[in-house]
């Protein structure tokens, strides 16, 4: 099938790459003429592990190919995703002024019948108004159609080329036909496409995300009454984790939920409801403690430090706002990184992907080290922020001998409790006994 794909961000990009993996001829269109020519000159600008493979070989295959050039990209296409951002507004309601924009200058293009499609997360009603603009701007037949995306950073090419399901939102018998031949590769292991109207297809997918994002907060507030009670978090996370109504996942306590998805969906599936005169109770307690979360690690250091931290220095293990990714939007790790410095701390970070875009962010207000170990060079302690493989094992031999104190604060709990003692470090992570 010919695709267009309006939007080049995680979504687009990883959506245009593999629908060209099973044969579809896809056009990507952006706004942003820099990033179309690196792409044109096969460079990827995100690191997704598993993209770089597909998309090389797509391009080679002359499947998949950019442009910043709308008309170009919709003219031949049947399906035209959108997948263009839908940030928080000022009241922190999502922002459809790219979907409507965008729509606006499709309809004002088009000749012939389209599907067109939302894969951008968007509030209940948005279809109806993305049909609207056509309605107003051409009499040329569409069909808009709700599909939103459940992919995660990081796995985002194995989530989309073998979806636990895929949802789709559409009453057309036309749209649905279209649409279940495109996806019909992807489901092929049984997982199902759940066809529905598009309403309900635009709110699951923020009940997905409210969902787990209410699922990780629950877990936080459990850990943190771990603490106060002398439980162990790790052991009550197994104890109810193998029951199969709550389900092992998504269950791991840490220093908040962050990203470029969870705190505005969840934030926007509030806003959605109070329009609609109905208090969402559960969400703003969620959105309440993950704020507290994020800052947790600083509140265990101002306890340990009893409130002095002025000329202490830290090593920050982990930036992204979690593993196998770059992205730093909402990132647990800038909430602490910005009470140290106000604290009149000194932090030195290493990330192993992360470390360019906190660059472009904070500059020279902390330092970055080369190595996970050269970042422990005089430090007072280790914090970690980020639960990436590499950290998971270090030599802590070699980390003693580099570190000023063997003092660490884990917002993963990636040590064993046993270990830490056996090493004899002080070490305080989450829901868990403090190793002093
Ligand atoms: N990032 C993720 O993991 C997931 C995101 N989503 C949802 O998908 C949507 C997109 O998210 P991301 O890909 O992260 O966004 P993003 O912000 O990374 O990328 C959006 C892209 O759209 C481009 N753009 C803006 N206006 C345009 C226009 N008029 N024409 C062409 N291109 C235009 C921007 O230049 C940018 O490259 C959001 O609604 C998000 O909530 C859904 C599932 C996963
Ligand atoms: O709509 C979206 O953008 C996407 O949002 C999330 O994906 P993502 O933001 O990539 O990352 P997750 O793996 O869900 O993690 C989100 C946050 O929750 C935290 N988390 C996750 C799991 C856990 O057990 N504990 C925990 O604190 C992570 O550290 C991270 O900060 C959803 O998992 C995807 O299904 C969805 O498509």
């Amino acid at each position: 099938m010919k695709i267009a794909v309006i939007g080049t961000g995680y979504v687009g990009l990883v959506t245009g790459t593999c629908l060209a993996e099973t044969g579809n001829n896809v056009i990507c269109v952006d706004i942003i003429e820099e990033k179309v020519n690196k792409m044109k000159a096969g460079q990827l600008p995100i690191y997704e592990p598993g993209l770089d493979v597909l998309f090389h070989r797509n391009i080679a295959q002359n499947r998949l190919s950019f442009t910043t050039n709308l008309a170009d990209a919709i003219k031949d296409a049947e399906i035209i995703f959108m997948a263009l951002p839908t940030p928080p507004g000022g009241d922190g309601a999502a922002d459809l002024s790219y979907i409507l924009g965008a729509a606006k200058d499709i309809s004002k293009l088009i000749t012939d019948y389209k599907v067109i499609v939302n894969k951008s997360t968007v509030p209940v009603g948005t279809a109806d108004k993305v049909a609207a603009v056509f309605a107003e701007n051409t009499s040329v037949e569409v069909d808009v159609v709700s599909n939103p995306e459940f992919l995660r950073e990081g796995v985002a090419v194995d989530d989309f080329m073998k979806p636990d399901r895929v949802v789709i939102g559409t009453r057309s018998e036309r749209a649905r036909k279209l649409m279940g031949e495109l996806y019909a590769p992807y489901v092929r292991q049984g997982n199902p496409i759940y066809y529905m109207d598009e309403r309900s297809s635009e709110l699951t997918k923020y009940a997905a995300n409210s969902f787990l994002a209410t699922k990780i907060t629950f877990m936080n507030e459990i850990a943190n009454l771990c603490e106060i009670v002398g439980a162990d978090v790790d052991a009550v996370r197994k104890g109810i984790g193998s029951d199969d109504r709550i389900g092992k996942r998504f269950l791991f306590p840490g220093i908040g939920y962050g990203g470029s998805c969870f705190p505005k969906d969840v934030q926007a599936l509030e806003k959605a409801a109070v329009e609609h005169n109905y208090d969402f109770k559960i969400l703003k307690a969620v959105m309440d403690v993950n704020e507290k979360q994020k800052t947790i690690l600083f509140d265990k250091l101002q306890a340990y430090y009893k409130g002095d931290l002025k000329g202490k220095k830290f090593a920050l293990w982990g930036l992204a706002f979690k593993p196998e990714t770059d992205d730093i939007r909402e990132a647990p790790a800038l909430y602490i990184i910005n009470e140290l410095l106000n604290a009149g701390a000194e932090v030195v970070a290493f990330d192993p992907e992360a470390m360019g875009n906190v660059k472009v962010l904070l500059g020279d207000k902390i330092k970055y080290a080369s190595t996970q170990y050269e970042a422990l060079e005089g430090a007072d302690a280790l914090l970690i922020a980020t639960e990436w493989s590499l950290f998971r094992n270090p030599d802590f031999e070699k980390m003693e001998s580099i570190l000023k104190n063997k003092v660490i604060f884990d917002g993963r709990n990636l040590f064993d409790l046993q270990k830490m003692i056996d090493l004899g470090y002080y070490y305080n992570s989450i829901g868990r006994k403090i190793i002093s």
